[in-house]
């Protein structure tokens, strides 16, 4: 590949032949590089010259690769590094992230993934990426930050982690109620960073039934079980080189929690009826409305991979929490919703209907929020949304959710009597089908609503449709 006078590289060991090791690793490549021994040579070479990227051992003789941090971070330097620690050092890895290192290596260092990472580092695998995707890739690039609307204190607070995190590869556990944005600050991230133009891959982890969850994450070989008639890649493959987000990270249990745990530690996968592993490099970005440090105290989550995930966390605030935003999110979707449904220009919302979404307490934050201005503006018609179009019930008489007795459950008539299925999973997708097709005709292909008619959440729904391979008119914008 050629190389571009930004190529250039500072590699810090005290190991003369781990250096040798990587200087002759990195010289294949294409890189123009310089070495240092200890903290002291290395500061004396950053000072005369920058890097594109610095790769540095974490222990050395006068001081550690936290140190070399700790002076880019203060002279706001912007080379990226790398640490390269001890193996089962999961602290010295994590300290190093929260201290602004772009990425880790573990010693043995595997020098296919020292390739990759110092690739990433370096920028070579976006733009190799971009160039190869160039058309077909959407740019996610800043378009995710643009849509995420509000100017309170808060949502600045958001926009400027989500800057500062996506320089770097560092795990980030985003903690929010459902619906507040998560997945748009993730996509946000992703979009910010240096692999915009590679994968970004969302999983909702609550919604993948347990025994599937395995092959969905790494994939599996063609014979590995009953049906598996081919190759299949898993997320994880899906996400190689960009970001893998992974929503309801608290609803993951304990067996795949711990081979999640792995494929981190590891940096590579073995999908179901496989032999080998499969190396991987991404950035992972999780999700829950769960306290998960109490989850980890009910030792319903592992405290190792809490650690992992938790390397850098931003909260997501509750709409009511962020009300000085209402007007503004309120604003943007109805421009979003309006332009997808083709109206032009769109709709605004009159005072009495914001004084009316203001009183309303949001329990399905922005997500609810997004519903409620989708049935007004099909049910409207004007080019002045009013209070009444919203349908909403007035702040008074708001009570709070009654419990409702559960509904006894009846078995579908032919399984009360008659012959049982001789393949139960093709029967119960034929069921599923139906119960989805019947719901979403009766909410007129709206998915949200269709969903949260049988329970489901937008994604469970989602995942269920794109399962059964059930099409259909878009008929929310919850893509
Ligand atoms: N600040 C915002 N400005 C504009 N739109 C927003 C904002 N926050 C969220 N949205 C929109 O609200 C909807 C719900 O957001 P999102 O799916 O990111 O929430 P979530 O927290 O991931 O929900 P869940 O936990 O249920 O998966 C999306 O359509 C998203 O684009």
């Amino acid at each position: 590949m050629a190389t571009t006078p930004s190529d250039r590289l500072l590699v810090i060991d005290d190991e003369p032949d781990l250096r040798t090791l990587y200087e002759m690793t990195l010289l294949r490549e294409g890189y123009n590089l310089v070495s240092a021994g200890t903290v002291s040579e290395a500061l004396a070479l950053l000072e005369q010259e920058r890097f594109t990227a610095v790769i540095s051992d974490m222990r050395l003789p006068d001081g550690s690769g936290l140190d070399v941090l700790a002076w880019l971070e203060r002279a706001q330097r912007p080379e990226r590094v790398v640490v390269i620690t001890a193996h089962g050092s999961a602290e010295n890895a994590v300290e190093a992230l929260k201290a602004g290192a772009f990425d880790y290596l573990t010693k043995p260092v595997d020098l296919r993934q020292f390739r990759s990472v110092v690739a990433s580092a370096t920028g070579r695998d976006a733009q190799r990426s971009r160039r190869e995707a160039a058309a077909s890739a959407p740019l996610v690039r800043s378009e995710a930050l643009g849509r995420l609307a509000g100017e309170s204190e808060v949502m600045h607070q958001v926009r400027a982690l989500i800057d500062k995190v996506s320089r770097s590869m560092a795990p980030v556990l985003l903690q929010g109620e459902s619906g507040t944005g998560k997945e748009l600050v993730a996509r946000a991230i992703h979009g910010q960073g240096p692999r915009a133009g590679l994968p970004f891959v969302a999983v909702n982890c609550g919604a993948i039934p347990e025994h599937l969850l395995e092959a969905e994450f790494f994939g599996y070989r063609k014979g590995a079980f009953t049906g598996a008639a081919e190759d299949r890649e898993g997320f994880f493959q899906a996400a190689q080189g960009g970001t893998l987000f992974l929503d309801e990270i608290g609803d993951l249990p304990l067996a795949m929690q711990s081979k999640l745990l792995r494929a981190i530690q590891e940096r590579a996968v073995r999908p179901v009826g496989a032999v080998a592993e499969t190396p991987v490099n991404l950035r992972l970005v999780s999700a829950t409305h769960k306290d998960l440090a109490a989850e980890v105290t009910a030792g319903r989550f592992r405290q190792d991979l809490f650690y992992r995930l938790n390397v850098i966390q931003i909260r997501v605030p509750p709409l009511r929490e962020r009300l000085q935003d209402l007007d503004d999110i309120a604003q943007a979707l109805l421009q979003r919703i309006a332009a997808d449904a083709g109206v032009v220009p769109a709709p605004s919302l009159s005072a009495s209907a914001l004084q009316r979404l203001r009183a309303y307490p949001f329990p399905g934050n922005v997500r609810e929020l997004e519903n409620v201005l989708h049935r007004a503006l099909a049910l409207s018609g004007g080019q002045l949304l009013e209070a009444e179009d919203l349908d909403l019930p007035d702040a008074q008489g708001l009570a709070l959710p009654v419990e409702r007795e559960a509904e006894p459950v009846t078995a579908p008539t032919p399984l009360a009597e008659g012959p049982l299925p001789d393949d139960l999973a093709a029967y119960l997708d034929r069921v599923e089908r139906v119960v989805l097709e019947r719901a979403l005709a009766a909410h007129r292909y709206n998915r949200t609503a269709a969903g949260a008619s049988l329970g489901l959440s937008l994604r469970q729904m989602r995942y269920r449709m794109a399962r059964l391979g059930i099409g259909g008119p878009e008929g929310d914008g919850g893509a």
